[in-house]
């Protein structure tokens, strides 16, 4: 056993899989030609080759509808490795990376096309050794063509003769309970439980999978991870940017269903969570699904929608050319959610999350309940914040004497930030660590089936009155592009007992001498 594992303890469950692909597999890429495939998947491809982490002799192979020659899918495929430029080593390997690529340009609809893609496979495959023959299938794809090609897929290009199939989709899984119960249950008729990875990109990142570590190995956090000690539990995105250009998508639906539905509430689960038996993927998720039926549908008065305007220089989302005019959609949600079981009764999470805001963040800030009172006055509440991007980070905010004769409390912090804790460390990208654990047969970081369908229980009502649906449409009010989302966001969040006092808090340093 090396020195660093033994120091660290090891988690055995979370290492190993029976079904751990080792050679002998194909990575097929549908969508090849599309944003997420160059911007993600090809890198997280690359990274994953590069570390030696792909099966024995893996092959990649983009399929899309648009015709290119090898050179064009090379140079898409590879357009976006960071620091081939700069570094020989890496360079090399984009070179060595190519030579596993290659590319069928064919229709989603057409059968007749899957066959030409098998054709491809089988040659491929005919020049590997032993029988066993794996097929990964990666859609990379806009929601509408999905079913056709997981039919197209299984009924054409099903490897039966030995070895393993699976696809890996990506969200969106439906726009409310009903469509994804109709997607989910399409597509059960092709694909097993077992075969499917659905994706949800938080559910891969570094500090989120922290959560589970953080809050199971560690007594003294685990011991005030309930109601008795928490007041609140913000769970927050950012983003410093607006729709630009990708407004027709986004109109359809709305930062609750690009964000809140889905990465946030996964967030949420992970958090909130019991401890499960194991780190098995059915303990893991069976735990979460747990805790996410004892949520009722979001009220909407616990619901502020924003959209944003124009400022700084920048358009509104309405001057986006691909959004209808006078559209209501909300690019900014806060909405409070309710966990009716004994750890959590009477605590609020507010899941927050904006588009065209003043940073960009991704953190949960749980906030603590106040001391009592008596030999303290007006102190701060504890906070721990897990900032899960960017710079990775986990603060807990704490009142510490300040050094000096007079005794007298002022808010500190314990801070463990990544970036100056673990030197020499990359942290994998969210879909370099998914498409491996896809590879390995790993489901505990991928959606089930049964965790979907309690989601949306849990917005449906709210998403249906946002379109409409339930009676006259809500209006979003109104935020400058740039600013940290509605004015009226301070109320909401002092509703649920969020207290600010970040008056008295300097980061990094207190200058005692200035106070
Ligand atoms: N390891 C590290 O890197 C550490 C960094 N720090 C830094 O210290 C600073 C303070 O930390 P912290 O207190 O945690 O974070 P912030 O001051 O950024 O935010 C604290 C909370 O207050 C809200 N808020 C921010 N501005 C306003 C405002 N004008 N009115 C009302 N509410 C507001 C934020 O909401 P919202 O997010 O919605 O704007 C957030 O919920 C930050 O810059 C932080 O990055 C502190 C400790 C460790
Ligand atoms: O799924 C989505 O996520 C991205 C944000 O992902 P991140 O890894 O950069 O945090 C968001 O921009 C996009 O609108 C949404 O569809």
């Amino acid at each position: 056993m090396s020195r660093a594992r033994s120091m660290s303890g090891t988690i055995p469950s979370m290492e190993t899989s029976h079904d751990n692909l080792k050679d002998n597999t194909i990575i097929i890429v549908l969508g090849a030609s599309g944003d997420l495939a160059k911007k993600k998947t090809f890198p997280a491809l690359f990274a994953l080759f590069r570390q030696g982490f792909l099966p024995r002799d893996a092959k990649i192979v983009g399929y899309a509808r648009t015709k290119m020659e090898k050179d064009d899918f090379e140079g898409r495929a590879t357009s976006y490795i960071k620091g081939a430029a700069e570094d020989k080593e890496i360079a090399n390997a984009v070179e060595s990376f190519k030579l596993t690529l290659s590319y069928v340009a064919g229709s989603y609809e057409d059968g007749a096309a899957f066959d030409g893609l098998t054709k491809h496979l089988d040659e491929i495959e005919a020049k590997y050794q032993s029988k066993e023959r794996n097929r990964i299938f990666y859609l990379a794809l806009p929601p509408s063509v999905f079913i056709p090609v997981a039919k197209n897929i299984k009924e054409h290009c099903y490897n039966s003769k030995g070895g393993v199939n699976r696809i890996i989709i990506e969200k969106p899984f439906g726009k409310d309970l009903d469509s994804a119960r109709e997607l989910l249950n399409t597509v059960k008729q092709y694909w097993t439980e077992d075969e499917t990875f659905r994706i949800d990109h938080y559910l891969g990142k570094e500090m989120v999978k922290n959560l589970l570590v953080l809050r199971f190995a560690n007594v003294a956090l685990g011991a005030a991870w309930d109601k008795n000690s928490i007041s609140n539990v913000q769970i927050t995105f950012k983003e410093p940017f607006g729709t630009e250009g990708r407004g027709g998508y986004f109109d359809e639906f709305g930062i609750i269903r690009d964000v809140l539905q889905n990465h946030l509430l996964q967030v949420l689960s992970v958090l909130t969570m019991e401890r499960p038996v194991s780190f098995s993927a059915e303990d893991i998720r069976d735990e979460k699904v747990k805790v996410l039926r004892c949520i009722p549908p979001i009220e909407r008065s616990d619901t502020l929608l924003g959209q944003y305007v124009a400022a700084n220089g920048k358009p509104g989302y309405l001057d986006d050319t691909t959004v209808p005019p006078q559209s209501v959609c909300p690019t900014f949600a806060a909405t409070t959610l309710w966990i009716h079981n004994p750890r959590w009764e009477g605590v609020p999470f507010v899941l927050k999350a904006g588009k065209a805001l003043n940073e960009s963040k991704v953190e949960v800030r749980i906030q603590f309940k106040e001391v009592t009172q008596g030999i303290f006055k007006d102190i701060a509440r504890n906070e721990l914040v897990i900032r899960i991007q960017p710079n990775e980070a986990v603060y807990l905010k704490l009142n510490s004497k300040t050094p000096g004769l007079h005794t007298r409390a002022i808010p500190t912090e314990m801070d463990l930030t990544y970036k100056r804790r673990f030197l020499e460390t990359k942290i994998p990208e969210a879909y370099e660590a998914l498409i491996l654990d896809a590879l390995r047969g790993d489901h505990s970081n991928f959606v089930r089936h049964d965790e979907l369908d309690v989601a949306w229980k849990i917005f449906t009502p709210i998403l249906h009155w946002i379109d409409g649906q339930s009676g006259p449409r809500p209006h979003p009010v109104q935020y400058p592009y740039g600013s940290r989302g509605p004015k009226e966001l301070a109320d909401f969040m002092a509703k649920y007992g969020y207290k600010r006092s970040d008056d008295a808090y300097f980061w990094p340093v207190t200058n005692l001498a200035a106070l």
